[in-house]
């Protein structure tokens, strides 16, 4: 008689190979501090907390050693990923074995996401959604700039698209085979999938899952960090 090893439904991918050249300061974006632990270490305990027990954490060839040892007491893998997100991500999906049903793919960049927001999005994918993400309303007037001048856009339809980001894991394969064959270029995995043809539903997300992009986002991230700690204290 085999045994066998129980295939847990949902892992996390944690996109952690991004240089960081807006932020600057010389560091891997991603090992970069936010009150005193880096980036990637808050993102990857966001995924555990909401019922992630595998995390493959994709960072820049050469950096595998300093992720691992930064991040020893989580249940991760790392890997190497590649020059463009998209591929770091098809690095990620690679490193899955055995497959889950079901992944979420987040960015390191993005530490303070809520773990309300993760169970929404993992709740929609085990609900039978293909691919799942989590938006938030655009709160600024939005205009577009045309070959004349600009034009203004009605901001009540937009959403700005944040991580984690939910999908069956055989679909999302598929969509980033399909991107990378086509040699079409994405910026986040939801619209791989749409390139394959399959709908995208939208969750609530948060606005504390800001992306750390540039100086400013680090000093507000701080900021807010140290507010919700005193919201939730341990
Ligand atoms: N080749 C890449 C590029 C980005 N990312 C990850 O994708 C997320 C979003 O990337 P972003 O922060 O916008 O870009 P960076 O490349 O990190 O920053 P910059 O463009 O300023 O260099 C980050 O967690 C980043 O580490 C990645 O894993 N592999
Ligand atoms: C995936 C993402 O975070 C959604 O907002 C975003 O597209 C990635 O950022 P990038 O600067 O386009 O790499």
């Amino acid at each position: 008689m085999t045994t066998q090893q129980p295939v847990e439904p949902v892992a996390a991918i944690v996109v952690a190979a991004g240089s960081g050249v807006r932020l600057g300061g010389g560091e891997p974006k991603a090992l970069r501090l936010l009150g005193g632990e880096s980036l990637v270490r808050h993102s990857v305990r966001a995924m555990v907390a909401g019922g992630c027990s595998r995390v493959v954490v994709v960072v820049a060839a050469g950096m595998e050693d300093r992720f691992a040892a930064d991040l020893s007491d989580f249940p991760v893998t790392v890997v190497a990923g590649g020059k463009e997100r998209q591929e770091s991500v098809a690095a990620g999906l690679a490193a899955l074995d055995p497959e889950p049903p079901f992944v979420l793919v987040h960015d390191a960049a993005r530490p303070l996401v809520p773990v309300e927001v993760v169970d929404r999005v993992i709740e929609a994918v085990e609900d039978g959604a293909t691919a799942v993400i989590p938006v938030i309303p655009v709160v600024d007037s939005i205009r577009q700039v045309t070959g004349e001048g600009s034009a203004v856009v009605d901001r009540a339809a937009l959403r700005a698209v944040q991580t984690p980001q939910g999908f069956e894991t055989a679909v999302l394969k598929l969509a980033h085979a399909h991107v990378a064959e086509q040699g079409i270029a994405v910026t986040d995995d939801a619209a791989a999938c749409e390139a394959l043809g399959r709908e995208v539903v939208l969750v609530a997300g948060d606005v504390a899952s800001m992306k750390i992009t540039n100086p400013h986002d680090l000093a507000l991230a701080a900021a807010l960090a140290e507010q919700l700690a005193g919201a939730n204290p341990s």
